[in-house]
């Protein structure tokens, strides 16, 4: 059985009468790196806080390594960093300050807060900023410095809500390479933004969550590869290829887009398109350049799939 690092079961909120998060069943297994996906309002940031235990459920359960939140509150933190989309300000603090102070909150011995703070301002790009006061920076910076205060206690666990939303375009793909590089190091990371193009570049598993629902779940590569029955070929003489394939009972169409083959088959038969395809390209002595499935951008399948306009 698979052992998920995140289970809910039934996650409700309710604000007033307002249902804002509804019957979730998120199923986040270890090591991935898991993109919670959904428009504006659709209730990541209220889920988030749930997992976190900074909001409680109107009704569901949640388990984070087993453990059940908000009953195993302080367990869990241990194992958890969480970046809040809006922190907490502690304004007058220095970044050096506010994360040694982070670091001993944690239970950090002094020497060693000390030590994580000035390595981890160092890693998200703050280290010159060391002593400048959180409300002297700027966004971004302030971005990084929240950043580099989930990473404190080295967790096994990061949820980072909408972690970029103040980055410049150089900021968000290094944000995008230390999250890969975190991600190798077997850390779980849970990441919540409305940008789909972000969540395919760092993600390997999403979920979907659109009016407090989830509409999907599961490993990218499955959604990506459900959605098509294509596949590119590239050959030395493509004309040729066409003209075997057009009349095939395997090919539903076949057409040249860019000097690549695109054909859509019929699934029923696809077994002799991956017998047939390559005896022709064998017998008529052409050359292979290209034979892989054809993989559509996850955005374009979501558009298409939950009619949800998402905007960078
Ligand atoms: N404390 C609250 N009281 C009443 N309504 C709330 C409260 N917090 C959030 N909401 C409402 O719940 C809905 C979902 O908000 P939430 O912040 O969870 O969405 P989100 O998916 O994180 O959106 P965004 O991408 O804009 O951050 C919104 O309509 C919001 O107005």
């Amino acid at each position: 059985m698979e052992t998920y690092v995140i289970e809910t079961r039934d996650l409700t909120k309710f604000f007033g009468k307002r249902n804002i998060v509804y019957h979730l069943n998120l199923k986040v297994p270890k090591g991935v790196v898991y993109g919670f996906l959904g428009p504006n309002g659709a209730g990541k940031t209220t889920t988030i806080k749930m997992l976190t235990g900074a909001l409680k459920p109107t009704y569901g359960e949640i388990r984070i390594f087993g453990m059940e939140m908000p009953h195993e509150r302080v367990e869990i933190m241990r194992k958890v960093g969480y970046m809040p989309e809006k922190p907490i300000a502690y304004d007058d603090m220095t970044i050096f300050e506010f994360l040694t102070y982070m670091g001993r909150l944690l239970g950090l011995k002094k020497e060693e807060a000390v030590r994580q703070a000035r390595e981890l301002m160092a890693y998200t790009g703050v280290g010159k900023l060391a002593f400048h006061r959180i409300k002297e920076l700027s966004s971004g910076q302030r971005q990084r410095a929240i950043f580099a205060a989930s990473l404190l206690g080295d967790p096994e666990l990061l949820i980072l809500d909408e972690p970029t939303s103040n980055l410049d375009p150089v900021g968000r793909m290094e944000f995008i390479g230390k999250v890969l590089e975190l991600a190798k190091s077997g850390k779980t990371i849970f990441i919540s933004s409305h940008i789909v193009s972000e969540i395919e570049r760092t993600c390997n598993y999403v979920g979907l969550i659109k009016d407090g629902q989830l509409i999907e779940q599961g490993r990218v590569r499955d959604l990506v590869s459900m959605e098509s029955n294509d596949y590119d070929i590239m050959v030395s003489d493509n004309s040729r290829l066409i003209d075997f394939l057009r009349d095939k009972i395997y090919v539903r169409e076949v057409w040249e887009e860019e000097g690549v083959v695109r054909v859509r088959l019929d699934e029923r038969f696809s077994e002799r398109f991956f017998l047939e395809v390559p005896q022709f390209i064998a017998g008529e002595k052409l050359a292979l350049k290209l034979f892989k499935p054809h993989t559509s951008p996850l955005e374009r399948i979501l558009m298409k799939r939950f009619n949800v306009g998402w905007k960078e």
